[in-house]
């Protein structure tokens, strides 16, 4: 299953329906069971990849349709990271064990990629493509490969952990910028105070939240914020003029995935509390 969804004024989207909202930006459902799902954006032409095997390995299919390639990165890199059980990604006949919260970059130029489960747990593949010009090696990174950043305090209930796997000193790609980020218990607010990145869009994901709990995810102008309400692995489309944020009702994760002109991290454009609407 694979969708278009184009890209938006920040005009625009003012006038945006909660249902407005959901349809353009929210990806509800990433994972189906047996199944690889696809979300094309125009921003950045990011795609978003959700795959659950079942049984059987799952092959990575070029979306014909979308990219118009005979192979899915013959013009594209990716990066996934599983959230699930431990699974396997065998890429042109190399195979790679990814047990939960490692991460895996895929070059241009490779062309069979497939994925399965490894144990008796569900393994959930969360994938984020970018265009590419350039092969880079397909690389492997576990959690003490990642580059740690800490941010946040208690008293600002933000205190989290960044985890970076793919960026400027760390795994080499095109465009793709991609890693996780955890709360600590008790901290529920993320990328506080927010940011907007004008050379890059970002997609978030969150994951590790439980069932019955939510994240308020917050986007828009900084001064023309809305929210959704977002609950386990879904993902969140974030235009480059967004603010990309949220506040759970518990401490939870999120694989953030950018793409675009750089891969400078520390590009972005802070905002401040008071200035906030
Ligand atoms: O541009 C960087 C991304 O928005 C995230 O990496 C920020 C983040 O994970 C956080 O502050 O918690
Ligand atoms: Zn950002």
């Amino acid at each position: 299953m694979s969708e278009i969804r184009f890209a938006t004024h920040p005009e625009d989207f003012k006038i945006y329906t909660t249902d407005e909202i959901r349809e353009r930006f929210l990806i509800e459902e990433v994972f189906k069971k047996g199944e690889i799902t696809a979300v094309y954006s125009m921003h950045d032409r990011m795609v978003t990849i959700g795959v659950t095997p079942d049984g059987s390995a799952l092959e990575l299919p070029a979306f014909e349709d979308l990219t118009k390639s005979e192979y899915f990165l013959e013009r594209r890199e990716l990066g996934v990271i599983n959230v699930g059980g431990t699974g396997t990604v065998t890429v042109d006949g190399e195979q790679f064990t990814l047990e939960n919260r490692e991460c895996l970059y895929i070059g241009k130029g490779k062309q069979k990629v497939s994925f399965d489960n490894a144990g008796s747990e569900q393994a959930l593949f969360y994938i984020n493509s970018s265009p590419a010009h350039q092969e880079y090696p397909t690389r492997k990174a576990t959690l003490a490969d990642a580059n740690e950043v800490n941010l946040g305090t208690k008293e600002n209930c933000n205190e989290r952990t960044i985890y970076q796997f793919i960026h400027e000193d760390g795994i080499q790609s095109c465009q793709l910028v991609m890693g996780f980020t955890t709360l600590h218990p008790g901290s529920i607010w993320n990328t506080f105070p927010p940011h907007t990145h004008y050379r890059r869009m970002e997609v978030y994901f969150y994951f590790d939240l439980p069932e019955d709990q939510l994240v308020m995810h917050f986007m828009g102008d900084p001064q023309e914020t809305r929210h959704i309400a977002m609950h386990n692995h879904q993902a969140v489309i974030s235009p480059e003029w967004s603010i990309h944020s949220g506040a759970g009702t518990s401490a939870y994760s999120f694989v953030w995935g950018m793409a675009g002109e750089n891969k400078a991290f520390t590009d972005m454009d802070g905002e401040q509390l008071i200035d906030v609407k």
